[in-house]
C-alpha cells in the first residue's frame, strides 16, 4: 500500500501554524484517498499507529472521523453536486484534489461547519500539496459556487438514487422490489446506533446505559461516548454487536455440553453468544491477527473456547461437531449502513467469485457435522447468490435438510423470515426517531445434516 501523507503541513509559511482545524481535514482528506483510491478500508486507516489519524488530538480526531464518514457515506450526493460546478473530473495528475474537494462538500453540505472554513482550509490544503496547488482557483471557485447554492442543489437531487451505486440498487430491486430497495439505500444514509449483546438483563442494561431493548433481544444506544469507557464494557457484561448479527448464532438452538464449531469466528460475536449459553466451542478462523481479537474479547467477557487458526477448506479435526455454525466471508454490501465503503468499493465480479468461496466453506462445514447435527450458514450480505441461492444450491447437493427459522427465535418478528430462511434489511425495525431503527443485512439458513 502506498503511504499517503497528510495534505498540509502542520505549520505555514515563515512557520505560521496551521490554521484551526487544517489537521482534520488534512487526516480525512488522507484516509478518503486510501479507502477509495487504494481499497483501504477506514476503519483500519483510523486506528494504524502510523496512520493519518494518529497525529490528532482527541477533539480533531472525532472531527475528522464525522467527515470521513460523512463523505463515504454521501459519496454519491457530493460528486453528482461537485459535477454541477466543474466541468469533468479533477485531472489525473492533480494529487488529492479530488480528495479535498469531496471533504469540503461533505462539510459544506452536510455538516453544521461553516462553509467559508471549509472553503479556505480546502483552499490551503490544495496550495500546500505539489501537484494539487495549480488547482487553487478552481477548489476556490468551484466550493464557494457550491457554499452559495447548497439548499437548492440539495433540493435538486434524488437523495435515495444517489444512496447507491446504480449496480447495487439494480441487484436489491431485482431481489427485494423496487420499493423495498430504496427503503433499503435511505436506510444507509443513517449513521447506525451502537448495538450491545448483553449475558443477561437487558432492561437492565438498557436502563443504565440509556438505550432500548430491541424485540430481538439487543441493547441499541444512541449517543455514547468511546465504547471502553462504557459501564459494563470493564466487567465483560456485554460485547458489540448488530442486532441482526446476533441473531445466527440464537438458531443453533446451543445448550450446555453441546460441541460447536464456530467457523469463520473472528472477532469472535458469534462466539461469544455460543459460548454464554453453555456450549464447547472451537473457534475457527484462518487470520491469526483476527484471532488474537477473538482472544482478548473472550477474556475481557470471561468466556471460553478453543482456538484454532486455520483454512477451513483444509482443516481435518479428529472428532465430529453436534452444530457448526459457518459465518462466512461475503460481499458484506448488508453492513453499508455500518461501512458505507463497501458501497464504493465492492464490484458486481466480487458476488461471484465469493458465491464460489462459500459454496467450497459450506462442503468443508457439512464434513464436519455429526449425522442428525445442526448447521447454520449465514452471511452479512444483501446479495441472493451469498444467501438465498447458497442455502438452495446446498440442499440439492449435500446430505442436509432444511430446518425454518421460527419467529419466537427472532422475538417474533415474521417479517425477518422469508421462505424459511432469516432475511434481515437495513430497513426493518423502523422507529420514529430514525436513529434507532434499522438492521444490519443478514442472511441466515438453518439445516440438519441428515
Ligand atoms: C464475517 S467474518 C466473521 C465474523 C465472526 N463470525 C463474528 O461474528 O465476529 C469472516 C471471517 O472469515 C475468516 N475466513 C475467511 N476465509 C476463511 C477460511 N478459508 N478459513 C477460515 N476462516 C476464514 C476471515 O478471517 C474473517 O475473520
Amino acid at each position: 500500500m502506498r503511504p499517503r501523507p497528510a495534505t498540509a503541513p502542520s505549520h505555514g509559511p515563515a512557520g505560521r501554524r496551521a490554521p484551526p482545524g487544517l489537521a482534520a481535514r488534512a487526516a480525512a482528506t488522507a484516509a478518503l484517498r486510501r479507502t477509495i483510491e487504494d481499497g483501504e478500508p477506514p476503519d483500519t486507516i483510523i486506528e494504524a499507529a502510523d496512520g493519518p489519524f494518529a497525529v490528532l488530538e482527541a477533539r480533531d480526531r472525532a472531527l475528522a472521523r464525522a467527515i470521513l464518514g460523512t463523505a463515504l457515506r454521501r459519496h454519491g450526493q457530493i460528486r453528482d453536486a461537485l459535477a454541477r460546478f466543474m466541468k469533468g473530473r479533477p485531472p489525473k495528475r492533480s494529487g488529492p484534489l479530488a480528495a479535498i474537494l469531496d471533504i469540503a462538500a461533505a462539510q459544506i453540505l452536510f455538516m453544521d461547519v461553516p462553509d467559508h472554513a471549509a472553503v479556505s482550509l480546502a483552499v490551503t490544503q490544495a496550495g500546500a500539496d505539489r501537484d494539487a496547488q495549480h488547482f487553487r482557483p478552481l477548489a476556490n471557485a468551484v466550493l464557494r459556487r457550491l457554499a452559495e447554492a447548497k439548499e437548492e442543489t440539495r433540493a435538486g437531487q434524488d437523495e435515495t438514487a444517489l444512496a447507491a451505486p446504480a449496480w447495487l440498487a439494480k441487484r436489491w430491486r431485482a431481489a427485494y422490489g423496487a420499493e423495498t430497495a430504496a427503503a433499503i439505500a435511505r436506510a444507509h444514509l443513517v449513521e447506525p446506533a451502537l448495538d450491545l449483546s448483553v449475558k443477561a438483563d437487558p432492561e437492565g442494561w438498557a436502563a443504565r446505559l440509556g438505550g432500548i431493548v430491541l424485540p430481538t433481544g439487543s441493547v441499541r444506544l444512541v449517543a455514547h461516548g468511546p465504547i471502553e469507557a462504557l459501564d459494563g464494557y470493564a466487567d465483560g457484561a456485554w460485547w458489540v454487536q448488530d442486532a441482526a448479527a446476533a441473531l445466527p448464532a440464537r438458531l443453533i438452538g446451543a445448550a450446555p455440553g453441546q460441541t460447536v464449531a464456530d467457523l469463520c469466528a473472528a472477532p469472535g460475536g458469534k462466539t461469544a453468544a455460543l459460548a454464554a449459553a453453555g456450549a464447547r466451542v472451537t473457534a475457527v478462523d484462518v487470520s491469526p491477527a483476527r484471532l488474537d481479537r477473538l482472544r482478548a474479547n473472550l477474556a475481557r467477557l470471561r468466556l471460553e473456547a478453543d482456538v484454532v487458526a486455520a483454512d477451513i477448506e483444509t482443516w481435518r479435526p479428529d472428532r465430529l461437531f453436534d452444530a457448526v455454525l459457518l459465518d462466512a466471508p461475503c460481499t458484506a454490501t448488508g453492513t453499508i449502513r455500518r461501512h458505507p465503503d463497501v458501497a464504493l468499493l465492492k464490484r458486481a465480479d466480487d458476488v461471484a467469485a465469493l458465491a464460489a468461496l462459500q459454496a467450497r466453506l459450506i462442503d468443508a462445514a457439512v464434513a464436519l457435522l455429526a449425522p442428525g447435527g445442526t448447521l447454520v450458514y449465514c452471511t452479512c450480505s444483501l446479495e441472493p447468490e451469498e444467501g438465498e441461492a447458497q442455502a438452495r444450491a446446498a440442499l440439492g447437493r449435500l446430505p442436509l435438510a432444511l430446518v425454518p427459522v421460527e419467529p419466537g427465535e427472532i422475538g417474533d418478528r415474521p417479517e425477518l423470515i422469508r421462505d424459511g430462511f432469516l432475511r434481515t434489511l437495513p430497513a426493518h425495525l423502523p422507529q420514529a426517531d430514525a436513529r434507532l431503527g434499522g438492521l444490519d443485512g443478514f442472511f441466515a439458513a438453518r439445516f440438519r445434516r441428515l
